[in-house]
């Protein structure tokens, strides 16, 4: 244990096998969180550090510029990300999330070239961004009485983040009458998160299988549901197709389950593309584009109410640039809103919301911010634990969005949506979203 530790990033004393657990166990409990644990072994060890979880080394690495230095300008040598054995067994190599090698390249390719020529983070885009968000709000104002109405921050920036990605992937927004149908799909994902526990991530999949059957079984159950039913409208224009109620227009796509479809009359189903792998694509793409911006978005709200100074010199910029709301703001401002553009990056920044970053192999002896980093252990950006460090922002846990008027260049050093190959696909579409419907709501 001593001679592996010399060829890695400084942390706490590790036992074999059992690594770090009991100081981190007991870092958790003490100081209530994974991000201020974290944040304490990086105020101990420096901005690059090991901790042991069992007998597998994990670097930590929480500063911009190492970061940037190994994911950005190293990026080929750390595409291929670390999968929980349970993950792999369940979703058999297939789709975005828990995929490495070919299959991943090819599906992340397919998926950001579909959404570039849908328009994500162009006029496109913010016209199906705009046309939701004024459904969303002549549905509040039907309800009003006496011109006066209620609604449930959560469950509009819910609704509103649901129905874009969702038409984005198979052509449906929700609506009063489909609001079910919404409401069902979050139910089972969440449903089927909540089976999992951190014991199950790390544990072999035989020990699952043959220890643990019903839980295995529960959370294979899980899984399936919740393809099924964020696929459900995919499967009935597969149905459309076969019985000629529905044709593909090859020069207008009208969304990502249009496009993976044409590719699959075209050229015939293969390893990559069938309808297995859009199912777990749509799944996929639900996961990782529906929570994160919601919760970024709610998270915002609350923020601007506790600090409405910020709130009004926000809406006092935005009101200027449109006219006193003459018109709606547009991705094109974006250049002449520095206020607001600093207000969505301290949210970003104070909300979070990833505490632990995805794992990465490293695969050759490397040095990193000066430490030497062995084969054969995981790295990651923790990009929580930057987000604190106090060296790069000032009194971090302050919501402050003025540092970034103070200082214009700190910007570039918050990175909500991660670094390098396997940062986040549906950043663009986040941003716009984040900007169109945040300043919405401010106008409100
Ligand atoms: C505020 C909203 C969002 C935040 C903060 C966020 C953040 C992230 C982060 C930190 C990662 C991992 C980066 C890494 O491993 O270093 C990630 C991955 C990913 N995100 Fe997002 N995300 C957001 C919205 C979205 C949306 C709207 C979509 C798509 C519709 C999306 C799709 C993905 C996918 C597919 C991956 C995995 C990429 C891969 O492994 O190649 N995300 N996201």
């Amino acid at each position: 244990q001593y001679q592996k530790v010399s060829r890695l990033p400084p942390g706490p004393v590790s036992l074999p096998l059992i690594g770090n657990l009991p100081q981190i166990i007991y870092y958790l409990y003490t100081t209530g969180g994974v991000v201020s644990t974290l944040d304490l072994f990086r105020k101990k060890y420096g901005n690059v550090f090991t901790l042991w979880v069992g007998p597998i080394p994990h670097v930590s690495i929480a500063d911009y510029e190492t970061s940037h230095e190994v994911f950005v300008k190293n990026a080929n040598k750390y595409a291929e990300k670390f999968h929980a054995p349970v993950f792999r067994e369940m979703r058999k190599d297939i789709g975005i999330l828990t995929t490495n090698g070919d299959h991943w390249q090819e599906m992340r390719r397919f998926a950001l070239f579909t959404f570039r020529n849908m328009g994500v983070g162009k006029d496109l885009m913010e016209t199906r961004i705009m046309e939701e968000l004024n459904a969303r709000c002549a549905d509040i104002d039907k309800a009003a009485v006496n011109g006066v109405t209620t609604t449930q921050a959560a469950e509009f920036f819910d609704l509103t983040v649901g129905s874009i990605i969702n038409s984005i992937l198979v052509g449906k927004r929700f609506e009063e009458h489909n609001k079910k149908d919404f409401l069902k799909i979050k139910e089972v994902m969440d449903a089927s998160f909540e089976t999992f526990s951190p014991f199950d991530m790390t544990m072999p999949v035989w020990i699952l299988k043959n220890f643990f059957p019903r839980r295995f079984k529960k959370m294979l159950y899980g899984q399936e549901s919740s393809k099924q039913f964020a696929a459900k409208e995919a499967l009935r224009r597969i149905d459309d197709i076969k019985a000629g109620r529905y044709v593909i227009d090859e020069n207008n796509f009208q969304d990502y389950t249009d496009a993976f479809l044409y590719k699959i009359q075209k050229d015939g189903e293969d390893k990559d593309y069938n309808v297995e792998s859009l199912k777990t694509m749509i799944l996929d793409l639900w996961i990782t584009g529906q929570e994160t911006t919601t919760t970024t978005l709610i998270s915002g709200f609350n923020q601007l109410l506790l600090h409405p100074e910020f709130m009004e010199k926000a809406r006092a910029e935005l009101m200027e640039i449109t006219g006193n709301g003459s018109r709606h703001l547009s991705l094109s401002d974006r250049p002449n809103t520095p206020y607001l553009n600093a207000v969505i990056g301290e949210i970003q920044r104070h909300a979070s919301i990833l505490n632990v970053n995805f794992w990465r192999w490293n695969n050759e002896p490397t040095y990193m911010g000066g430490h030497m980093v062995d084969s054969g252990a995981l790295v990651t950006a923790q990009l929580s634990a930057l987000h604190v460090n106090e060296t790069v922002f000032e009194h971090p846990e302050k919501f402050d969005p003025e540092r970034f008027i103070r200082d214009e260049k700190l910007l570039q050093k918050v990175i909500p949506f991660g670094l390098g190959k396997r940062a986040c696909l549906g950043e663009s579409l986040a941003r716009s979203e984040l900007y169109l419907v945040g300043s919405q709501t401010l106008k409100i």
